[in-house]
C-alpha cells in the first residue's frame, strides 16, 4: 500500500514521515494554509534527500512555473489538483499524480479518460481545492475502471478510519493531510499511526 502523506511545511513533519514509512511527501505551491515557497521545500527536501519520493501540488498552474518549483525543489512527482487537460500533462511531460474531487460517477469517468501515473481521488467539498478534510463517498469509487495499480484514495482519512477505508475501497494507495493534524500543524503521532494502519492492512 503506497502512502503520502501532504501538506508538509517543515523538517520535523518530514522526518517523521519517512521514519514512519511513508513513501511519498507532499508540498503545497497553491493557494493554501499549507502554502510552501519551492526554495522552501527544496530546504526540507535536503534533510530526507534520497529517502522518499517527493510531491509538488499544484492547481491550474502555468507549466513554466510548474518546471521553476521542480527544478529549484527537486520534485520526483506533480500532482495537478485542478483543471488540468490531458493535453497539459502530455505537454509537462513529467511523472504525474492527477487529482479530481469526486462528486458523481462519470467524475472519475472524466478522470480516467486522461492518461496519468497515478489518479487521485479526492473529496470535491471545501475551501480549497484539496487538503479540507472531508470524506468522499466511497460508495462512488468500488469497481472503478481506473488501470491497476494507479488509484490513490484520500479525503477525510485520518489513522482511525483508513484500515476500514482500504478493506472497503481497495486503493493502491492512500493520502492524507489533515487527518495527520492537530490545530492546523501536522501531529508526529498522528503521522506513525497514520502510516502504520495503512502499511499492516490484512485482508
Ligand atoms: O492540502 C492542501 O492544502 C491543498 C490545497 C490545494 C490543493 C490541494 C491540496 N492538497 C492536496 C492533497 O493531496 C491532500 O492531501 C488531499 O486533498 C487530502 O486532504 P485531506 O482531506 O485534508 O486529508
Amino acid at each position: 500500500m503506497l502512502v503520502k502523506i501532504c501538506g508538509i511545511m517543515n523538517m520535523e513533519a518530514a522526518k517523521a514521515a519517512v521514519d514512519a514509512g511513508a513513501d511519498l511527501i507532499g508540498f503545497v505551491f497553491a493557494e493554501s494554509r499549507r502554502r510552501v515557497s519551492p526554495e522552501q521545500a527544496a530546504e526540507i527536501i535536503e534533510s530526507v534527500r534520497g529517502r522518499v519520493r517527493t510531491v509538488g501540488v499544484f492547481v491550474n498552474e502555468e507549466i513554466k512555473e510548474i518546471k521553476r518549483a521542480q527544478s529549484i525543489a527537486g520534485l520526483d512527482y506533480i500532482q495537478l489538483h485542478g483543471n488540468e487537460s490531458g493535453e497539459f500533462i502530455k505537454e509537462l511531460s513529467f511523472p504525474v499524480i492527477k487529482a479530481l474531487g469526486i462528486g458523481a460517477p462519470e467524475d472519475i469517468q472524466q478522470l480516467a479518460s486522461l492518461e496519468t501515473d497515478y489518479y487521485l481521488l479526492d473529496s470535491p467539498k471545501g475551501k480549497y481545492q484539496g487538503g479540507n478534510g472531508v470524506a468522499i463517498d466511497s460508495s462512488l469509487l468500488k469497481n472503478n475502471r481506473l488501470p491497476a495499480g494507479t488509484f490513490i484514495l484520500a479525503g477525510g482519512l485520518t489513522p482511525e478510519n483508513v484500515g476500514w477505508a482500504i478493506k472497503s475501497v481497495k486503493p493502491d494507495g492512500v493520502d492524507v493531510s489533515s487527518g495527520v493534524e492537530t490545530n492546523g500543524s501536522k501531529d508526529i503521532d498522528k503521522i506513525y499511526r497514520f502510516v502504520q494502519n495503512a502499511k499492516n492492512i490484512s485482508f
